[in-house]
């Protein structure tokens, strides 16, 4: 059910570099909102065809040298636990070093696809040097360039093979994610919806373990509630790593129609709650976001109406989005919660009748149309939605090249106008015709 593709390896061999040709190529031509690169770590991909989300372990190991190569041994761990893929990336200039040696190690057992990739083989010179790799004893491995992107398509090419091709179930439940930061609340949340004690909840960041992966019939609704927490073995978890939580939000996000992100209102929209949002916005995946322990927020007579500001302010443009403020401790509006979240997913799975469609936007754009560019103006000519499980809808046009952001920006805020799209991402395309 999902892709994921874990980069792995030793400080500095190229991990973040290969991480940002993989994923900037598809933001440069799928995304629909440009300049939208707030995370380092993960992002989508697609190749032939076949999406993936990418996660770049590089840059989580902090901390003196002496505890990094443990750090490194943990996210391997968790790598081939968690992902589907593995891209061990070592570095031709270094050669082989006793890190990479730890790492071959623990890959040489694993079951999953493992493609090593020997990364810097800038010119032909160091496809030679590239044959002591052969050492580690993993076989085959890729050279690549990641500066110039050398020998990166063969890699793709290979590591999608390895892929599932995009699965849409027809005729399932709605399924939920409830995904955040480390104590937001999310296994309170859980347990105050169905009314068991089913997660561990304690006040210990990082201690909800186990896996629920159900189906629920609360409040006259029926879902699935996706949480793969469980799926790692409790064992290894030796202590909470912020790797651990984005896989896992990776994962949930990857298997859910709409994802629930708990925020601790005490602590405000941070950084990670931002990465998970557009984790789950380029994955076209629907949103509700709680903003939970509201009990515990001192309140004036504006408070509320500033704290959606400041969230609205940070997930812009995708600003239509339902914000709800909870307290899970007293039961407060967690039917609103999943009653929202049910509204999402229907209009996740909205459908415009072309003729519908045309009549109400094609007046919209012929009275407000693009600016002219270099003197020409573009004419659109024709609009539908595509049968795309997410709203998606092209514009035919003489000259879509011309199409500029803001443009496409108004195109998305007059259709979210028009027809309720609170929630869910939508794509926008410009086609010539
Ligand atoms: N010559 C050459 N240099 C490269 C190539 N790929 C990356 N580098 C350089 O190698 C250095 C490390 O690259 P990063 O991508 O930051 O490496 P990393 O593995 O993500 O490092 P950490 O974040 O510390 O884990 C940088 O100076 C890059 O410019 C390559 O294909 N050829
Ligand atoms: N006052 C107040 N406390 C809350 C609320 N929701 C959760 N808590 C407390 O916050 C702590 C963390 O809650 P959990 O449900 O374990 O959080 P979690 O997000 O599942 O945490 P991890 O398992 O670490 O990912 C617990 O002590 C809860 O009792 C709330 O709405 N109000």
């Amino acid at each position: 059910m999902s892709n994921i593709v874990a980069i792995v390896g030793r400080p500095n061999v190229g991990k973040s570099t290969l991480f940002n040709r993989l994923v900037q190529r598809r933001d440069a031509i799928v995304d629909s909102v440009s300049g939208v690169t707030r995370d380092r770590h993960y992002g989508k991909s697609d190749w032939n065809g076949k999406e993936f989300s990418v996660i770049d372990t590089g840059g989580y190991a902090v901390g003196s040298d002496d505890i990094f190569e443990e750090e490194i041994r943990k996210q391997v761990d968790l790598a081939i636990d968690e992902a589907d893929v593995i891209v061990f990336v070592v570095d031709v200039e270094e050669g082989i070093t006793p890190m990479d040696t730890e790492v071959a190690n623990l890959l040489r057992k694993v079951k999953k696809p493992i493609f090593m990739v020997v990364n810097k083989v800038d010119n032909s010179m160091r496809e030679d040097d590239a044959l002591e790799f052969y050492n580690l004893g993993l076989g085959e491995f890729f050279t690549i360039s990641s500066i110039n992107g050398s020998g990166t398509g063969d890699l793709l090419d290979a590591v999608v093979k390895d892929l599932e091709d995009d699965i849409v179930v027809q005729d399932e439940l709605p399924r939920f994610a409830v995904v955040g930061r480390p104590n937001a609340g999310k296994s309170s949340f859980i347990n105050a919806l169905i009314g068991v004690e089913r997660n561990i909840v304690t006040n210990i960041a990082g201690t909800t373990r186990d896996s629920i992966d159900t189906k629920y019939n609360r409040f006259g609704f029926e879902f699935n509630l996706v949480d793969t927490a469980g799926i790692r073995k409790k064992s290894k978890v030796k202590e909470d790593l912020e790797f651990y939580s984005v896989m896992r939000a990776v994962r949930s996000i990857e298997h859910c129609d709409v994802a629930i992100i708990v925020v601790d209102a005490t602590r405000g929209f941070e950084g990670q709650d931002e990465n998970i949002f557009w984790l789950a916005e380029k994955n076209k995946k629907g949103v509700v976001i709680l903003v939970n322990k509201w009990d515990l927020v001192e309140k004036e007579t504006n408070t509320m109406r500033d704290f959606e500001a400041q969230v609205r302010n940070e997930i812009a443009p995708f600003t239509d989005v339902p914000i709800i403020f909870t307290s899970v401790l007293t039961k407060q509006r967690i039917f609103k919660a999943i009653e929202t979240a049910v509204e999402v997913y229907e209009n996740r799975k909205k459908r415009i009748p072309t003729s519908k469609l045309n009549e109400t936007m094609l007046d919209i754009v012929k009275t407000y149309t693009p600016p002219a560019y270099k003197g020409k103006f573009v004419k659109i000519k024709y609009c539908m939605q595509l049968p795309t499980p997410t709203p998606q809808f092209v514009f035919f046009c003489n000259l879509p090249q011309y199409i500029r952001e803001p443009y496409k920006r108004f195109v998305e805020n007059k259709l979210r106008e028009l027809y309720d799209f609170k929630g869910v991402p939508i794509v926008i395309y410009f086609r010539q015709k």
